[in-house]
C-alpha cells in the first residue's frame, strides 16, 4: 500500500515531457528562422522589393511574438500557425521576383511545415506549395530546371514528412511506455497526480465530485510462493482485465503498486462507488484465476473533499484500504471525511460470506488474518 504521496510526480509526468519538446522544437525553429531572414528585410529594402520586406518584417515580427508568448506566457501566438503561412507565400513570391536566390528558402520551408503542423496539415499544405513553386519555376526557369526544382523539393517533402511522421510514432510509443504498466495495461503512477488533480478541481469550479477506489489483493504473496512469480503476473493481469470490464470508459484505471490498483471514477458519490467497489471485489473473488487459484481482494473508496490535495485524498483512502485490511479483508471500507476516525461497517458493506476454496490455494485455505 502507499506509504506515502511521492514528491514531484507532476514533473516526471511523460505527457508533459512530450509537450516540452514540442514547445523547444517551435521555440527553436522560430528563433533560427528570425535569426536568418531578418537581414533579408534590409537586403530586399534595397533591391527595392518593397512588398516582398514587408512581407519578411511581417515573417519576423511573428517569430518574434511566437518567441515571447512562449517564454513569458508558455502559449503558441496564434497558435504558430502564420510561419507556415508566411514562409510558404514568402518563399513563391521571392522565386517569382528574384528567381534562384529565392528559390533556396523554399527547401528549409517546405520542411519546417512538417515540424510546426499537425502531420495531415503539413501534407496538404506541402503538396499546394509543390505545386505552386512548380508553377512559379515552369514560368520562371528553363524546362530542365522546372522538373528537377519539382522533383527535388517534392523529394524534401518526402523525406522530412517521413521523418516527422516517424518522430510523431516514437513520442506517442514513448509516452505510451511511460505512462502504462507493461504487465496489466493500466496506468502507472506518472499521470497519478494530474488526473487527481483534474478531478479536484472539478469538484471546485463545479461540484462534480468524483471518487477514487484502491483495490489491493488479499496475500498475494503466498500466491507468488505457491504457484511462482509467473502465476502472480498471470493473475495481475486476469484481475486487471476483470476489474477494467466492469468500468466506464471515463474511469481511469491505475495500478499503484505490486498488487495495488486505484480506479478513478469521475462524477461519481462514494455511496454509489461503493457499490461499484463490492462488485470488482465480486468479479475478483466469484471466480478462480488460472482455472484453480482463489483470490480475494480488500478496498477501500474516498469521495474527494472540497480544499483538500491529491496526496492527502489518496492517504485518506489508503488509510481507509488498512482498515479493510484490519477488519479481516475482502471487503470495502468507506475512507472518513478528514480528521475523522475510520466509519464503524455498516450492514449494507459488510464483507460477502467467506468464500470455499476450490483447491488448497493460499486465499482458499482460510490462512489466518494478519493485519
Ligand atoms: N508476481 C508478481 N508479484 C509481485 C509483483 N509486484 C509485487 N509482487 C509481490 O506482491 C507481494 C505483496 O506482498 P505483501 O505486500 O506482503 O502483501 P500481501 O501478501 O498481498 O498481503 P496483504 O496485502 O496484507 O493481504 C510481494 O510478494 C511482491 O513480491 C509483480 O509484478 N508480479
Amino acid at each position: 500500500m502507499n506509504q506515502s504521496a511521492p514528491p514531484g510526480t507532476a514533473n516526471t509526468n511523460p505527457t508533459l515531457a512530450v509537450l516540452g519538446f514540442r514547445r523547444q522544437l517551435v521555440y527553436h525553429l522560430h528563433f533560427w528562422a528570425f535569426i536568418a531572414v531578418a537581414p533579408l528585410v534590409m537586403v530586399q529594402w534595397q533591391h527595392g522589393n518593397l512588398l516582398l520586406s514587408a512581407l519578411l518584417v511581417f515573417f519576423c515580427a511573428n517569430a518574434a511574438l511566437v518567441l515571447l508568448f512562449l517564454r513569458f506566457r508558455n502559449t503558441y501566438f496564434l497558435k504558430g500557425r502564420l510561419f507556415p503561412l508566411l514562409a510558404v507565400v514568402c518563399a513563391a513570391y521571392s522565386t517569382a521576383i528574384n528567381g534562384h536566390a529565392g528559390l533556396y528558402w523554399a527547401y528549409p520551408a517546405a520542411i519546417a511545415l512538417f515540424f510546426l503542423l499537425p502531420i495531415k496539415e503539413a501534407i496538404v499544405c506541402n503538396v499546394i506549395f509543390v505545386a505552386v513553386m512548380a508553377v512559379v519555376s515552369f514560368l520562371q526557369f528553363p524546362e530542365a530546371d522546372f522538373w528537377r526544382i519539382t522533383f527535388s523539393l517534392g523529394l524534401s517533402c518526402l523525406f522530412a514528412m517521413i521523418f516527422a511522421w516517424l518522430v510523431g510514432r516514437l513520442q506517442q510509443e514513448l509516452t505510451r511506455l511511460a505512462t502504462t504498466d507493461p504487465l496489466t495495461g493500466c496506468l502507472n503512477r506518472s499521470q497519478l497526480a494530474d488526473v487527481l488533480n483534474s478531478q479536484i478541481q472539478m469538484r471546485e469550479r463545479y461540484e462534480r465530485v468524483s471518487s477514487l477506489v484502491l483495490i489491493d489483493l488479499d496475500y498475494f504473496k503466498n500466491i507468488n510462493d505457491q504457484w511462482g512469480h509467473l502465476a502472480g503476473d498471470r493473475v495481475l493481469k486476469e484481475m486487471a482485465g476483470r476489474v477494467r470490464k466492469r468500468l466506464r470508459q471515463n474511469d481511469q484505471l491505475f495500478r499503484i503498486g505490486g498488487e495495488e490498483f486505484m480506479v478513478v471514477l469521475p462524477e461519481t458519490r462514494q455511496k454509489d462507488g461503493h457499490t461499484l467497489a463490492q462488485q470488482l471485489l465480486t468479479s475478483i473473488s466469484a471466480r478462480p484465476f488460472l482455472d484453480d487459484i482463489r483470490v480475494t481482494a480488500s478496498a477501500s473508496i474516498a469521495e474527494v473533499e472540497r480544499g483538500e490535495t491529491w496526496s492527502v485524498w489518496l492517504n485518506r483512502a489508503d488509510q481507509a484500504l488498512y482498515e479493510a485490511k484490519a477488519r479481516g479483508r475482502n471487503q470495502v471500507v468507506l475512507a472518513p471525511a478528514s480528521r475523522q476516525p475510520p466509519m464503524p461497517p455498516e450492514p449494507w458493506q459488510r464483507s460477502p460470506a467467506p468464500l470455499q476454496p476450490v483447491s488448497s490455494g493460499p486465499a482458499a485455505s482460510g490462512t489466518p488474518d494478519t493485519p
